[in-house]
């Protein structure tokens, strides 16, 4: 097992720490790891993730649903934000989202355009901002440039900067895949390198072999895989993200491996809400419990 480096080892700044220790240790299971509830789907889906529980189509629902289930965290677009998050301020730590696009046009030239500043999440109360980066699209130097910005804002306010970690394009596709180990591997220490205080990545399946990278085109067991992505990470810490709805044990199976890895935590949505209040609440128990074998 892979130990997680304490926020104090992490040399950030005290607005970003004090944040980091809000979220960490006075929410959640209050031991260092995380479950953050993200619902950005609406905007990068449309409304087809809600079908399958329509209840989950009212922000305030899965507001409640965080409150009840006692997330570290909710991750929202600022509409949401603004017009939501009021009854709940102080109560569950805002990650403000500050770039998204919808899914409507192909993903090969993927950019997710800027709409919200490190001074909305400020004025709102965030406890961290998230910006998704894609990693090797033929447009990622427009990406690293709008990037920059929120880096160098979220520096001066003291605001940890969460990187959903996304590689995407015809070039990631032409070398295994969006979630193979190389573009997973590659994706975490971009975010590293470019200066994320935390890192969300999609679990990595290294059976989708590159056939072009020959030192990733080796069978590499899951936990090998997800031990690479983290160690890539350096000091930068990992979650790992829910994906599309699968079964109980598969997505318990990669929290745990997740965490053995020295991950920080999950950030489990579709697979949260997707069922009935009372179903997605047993599901986040047996999450935490699982989170609850691996304090800092
Ligand atoms: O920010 C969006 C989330 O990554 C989607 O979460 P999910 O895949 O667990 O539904």
């Amino acid at each position: 097992m892979t130990t997680r480096p304490p926020i104090t080892q992490l040399g950030l700044d005290t607005g970003k720490k004090a944040r980091l220790h809000r979220i960490l240790f006075e929410h959640g299971l209050r031991n260092g790891t995380a479950l953050f509830l993200p619902y950005d789907q609406g905007l990068e889906h449309g409304p087809r993730d809600f079908f399958a529980n329509p209840a989950a189509t009212d922000p305030s629902y899965i507001m409640r649903l965080a409150r009840e289930g006692e997330f570290n965290g909710i991750a929202i677009q600022i509409g949401l934000a603004e017009k939501f998050y009021w009854d709940y301020a102080g109560e569950i730590p805002l990650i403000l989202k500050l770039n998204g696009k919808t899914d409507i046009p192909s993903d090969a030239e993927a950019l997710s355009p800027v709409h919200a500043t490190v001074e909305d999440a400020v004025r709102l109360g965030a406890d961290a901002v998230g910006y998704t980066l894609y990693v090797g699209t033929p447009v990622q130097d427009r990406d690293f440039a709008q990037y920059r910005v929120i880096r160098a804002d979220a520096q001066r306010l003291g605001m940890p900067l969460i990187v959903w970690a996304y590689p995407r394009g015809s070039a990631i596709e032409a070398k295994g895949g969006k979630d193979s180990f190389y573009a997973v591997d590659y994706a975490a220490r971009a975010a590293s390198e470019l200066g994320a205080d935390v890192v969300k990545v999609n679990f990595p399946h290294p059976e989708q072999r590159t056939g072009v990278k020959p030192e990733y085109d080796v069978d590499v067991a899951s936990q090998a895989a997800i031990d690479a992505v983290v160690r890539s990470a350096g000091r930068t810490l990992v979650l790992v993200s829910g994906g599309t709805r699968a079964g109980d044990d598969a997505m318990l199976d990669k929290a745990r491996q997740t965490m053995d890895a020295g991950g920080t935590g999950l950030i489990f949505g579709r697979n949260v809400w997707q069922r009935g209040h009372d179903e997605s609440l047993r599901f986040v128990d047996r999450l935490k419990d699982v989170l609850a074998k691996y304090p800092s």
